[in-house]
């Protein structure tokens, strides 16, 4: 089985208030894109296609090797995979969808995603239990609900896609969206664009070493870990 990795990497990284797009930020001296891109390659993906801003692209060649393709990313983190997902040759039989944001993702996890493929499901994302009590508030911040936290899961990337069936799915989303029935804001990941099209999506077990970097603090917490 052969397979594409796409980085999502087209982000400002507004929380996390850097004086460069997320993906540039570094890590123990490292990008955070090139550790994304080398932990997909280390898992067994056979090519990487990353989702860059378009006013950045000259510093994303830079520091990639040159076998990586670059495409210009989009307004959303939708629109930039759907643009990586456009330019990623089309032999592939898989698609794996990563985020620049996780650089200490172990390449296990992305072996995994590929395993799962390889044995014949559609779609399947890495997850991990929730171990905070999780709750439901109204719009003064009262809690009207707890929610039962043994059924949720908190979703990882890399996702991984049997590719017809990703490109169908962002097709179908297109459509679906000039016909206003899908609510763009509630597609915070691939996985809930292949949903939308009705593809079951399967899980494996991420690993807490693939937390995204969001805020100030998880850029620390990157930093004490990958110097471990
Ligand atoms: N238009 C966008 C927005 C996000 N992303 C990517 O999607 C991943 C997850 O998004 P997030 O962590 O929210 O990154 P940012 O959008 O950059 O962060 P913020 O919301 O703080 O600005 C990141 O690797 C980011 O680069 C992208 O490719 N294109
Ligand atoms: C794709 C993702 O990382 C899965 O957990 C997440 O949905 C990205 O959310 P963000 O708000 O774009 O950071």
């Amino acid at each position: 089985m052969s397979a594409v990795g796409i980085v999502a990497a087209a982000g400002s990284g507004s929380r996390l208030g850097a004086d460069k797009p997320k993906a540039l930020v570094e890590l123990a001296g490292r990008p955070l894109v090139s550790w994304a891109v080398d932990t997909l390659l280390a898992g067994g993906v056979d090519e990487v296609v990353v989702a860059v801003p378009a006013a950045e692209r000259d510093a994303f060649a830079a520091v990639l090797p040159g076998s990586v393709a670059l495409v210009d990313g989009g307004a959303t983190r939708t629109a930039s995979v759907r643009a990586a997902l456009s330019a990623a040759g089309p032999h592939a039989d898989a698609v794996l969808v990563h985020d620049a944001a996780r650089p200490l993702t172990p390449p296990d996890v992305v072996a995994r995603v590929l395993a799962a493929l390889a044995a014949g499901v559609p779609a399947v994302v890495p997850v991990l239990p929730v171990v905070d009590t999780t709750v439901v508030v109204d719009a003064a911040g009262t809690v009207t609900e707890a929610v039962p936290r043994a059924v949720l899961r908190r979703v990882q990337t890399p996702q991984g896609f049997d590719r017809a069936v990703l490109v169908a799915a962002y097709a179908a989303l297109d459509d679906a969206l000039v016909d206003a029935l899908v609510d763009a804001a509630a597609l915070t990941d691939d996985a809930a664009v292949v949903r939308a099209a009705g593809v079951p999506v399967t899980t494996v077990a991420g690993d807490e070493r693939a937390a995204k970097v969001t805020v100030p603090h998880d850029l620390h917490l990157a930093a004490l870990q990958a110097t471990r």
